[in-house]
């Protein structure tokens, strides 16, 4: 398997917290793959590292035969907004924009026209059932309502590798398991690999395979939230 992903040997420190010490990860071309572990083992520092957000103290990074630890910031940003796509837990809609303009966003910033940008929101609004209230700001959308304009800004520029962090974790466990399901079918259909965060085991089992971290490294008993 050649990965489209991977980190080998990534530290990081926060000041002298050590989040990370030495995780190996390989993702391949439309995988999904589950981190889990127990609350701050650094699966975020993990998440955050592989999408360029933060830089490791040590270890490599690599996309597509790249190592991202050597590109600028701004390239590593560029590679977000083309290939990268980001998923919180708390959706983090624009307050101030509609739904859909929020998932225009990153298209408009990726340089597409606007009303194309916003064709194509309207397109992902109705996938994810939510183009009713395309007019509508976060303010009164229902938290559910959120999360799926959330998916869809996150997956509109078609990315090739989507980073969840606990992307239904603020949801109750139904609608959780919906937009999980919806998440998953879309990048099954576009083949974007998933970085899924997680300590459910009913999330995890939404991966192709499990990831576990203990104590910022790889857990040696292999032994995941799923096993
Ligand atoms: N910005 C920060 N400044 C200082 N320490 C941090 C920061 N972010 C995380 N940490 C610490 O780094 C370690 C790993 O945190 P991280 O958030 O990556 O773990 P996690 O597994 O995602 O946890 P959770 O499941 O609770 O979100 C923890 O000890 C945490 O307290």
């Amino acid at each position: 398997m050649t990965a489209l992903l991977s980190a080998a040997g990534v530290a990081k420190h926060y000041g002298r917290t050590p989040a990370l010490t030495g995780v190996d990860i390989d993702v391949a071309e439309g995988e999904i793959v589950a981190v889990t572990g127990p609350s701050g083992c650094g699966k975020s520092t993990l998440l955050h590292c592989l999408a360029g957000i933060l830089r490791a103290d040590a270890g490599t990074v690599t996309y597509r035969d790249q190592d991202l630890g050597l590109w600028s910031e701004k390239s590593r940003s560029r590679l977000r907004r083309t290939d990268f796509g980001v998923l919180f837990q708390f959706g983090q809609l624009v307050p101030e924009l509609t739904a859909a303009e929020n998932v225009a966003l990153p298209l408009l910033l990726a340089g597409s026209g606007r009303r194309e940008a916003r064709a194509d929101a309207q397109q992902w609004l109705e996938r994810f059932g939510v183009d009713h209230v395309a007019e509508a700001r976060p303010g009164a959308m229902s938290g559910g309502q959120q999360q799926r304009c959330a998916v869809a800004r996150a997956m509109v520029t078609q990315p090739r590798v989507l980073f969840a962090d606990e992307p239904t974790g603020a949801l109750d466990a139904l609608a959780g398991e919906q937009v999980l399901g919806e998440l998953v079918r879309a990048a099954r259909d576009q083949d974007t690999a998933v970085v899924l965060v997680t300590h459910d085991a009913r999330v995890a089992a939404y991966a192709d395979r499990e990831v576990a971290l203990r104590d910022g490294a790889n857990d040696p008993s292999g032994l995941g939230v799923g096993s």
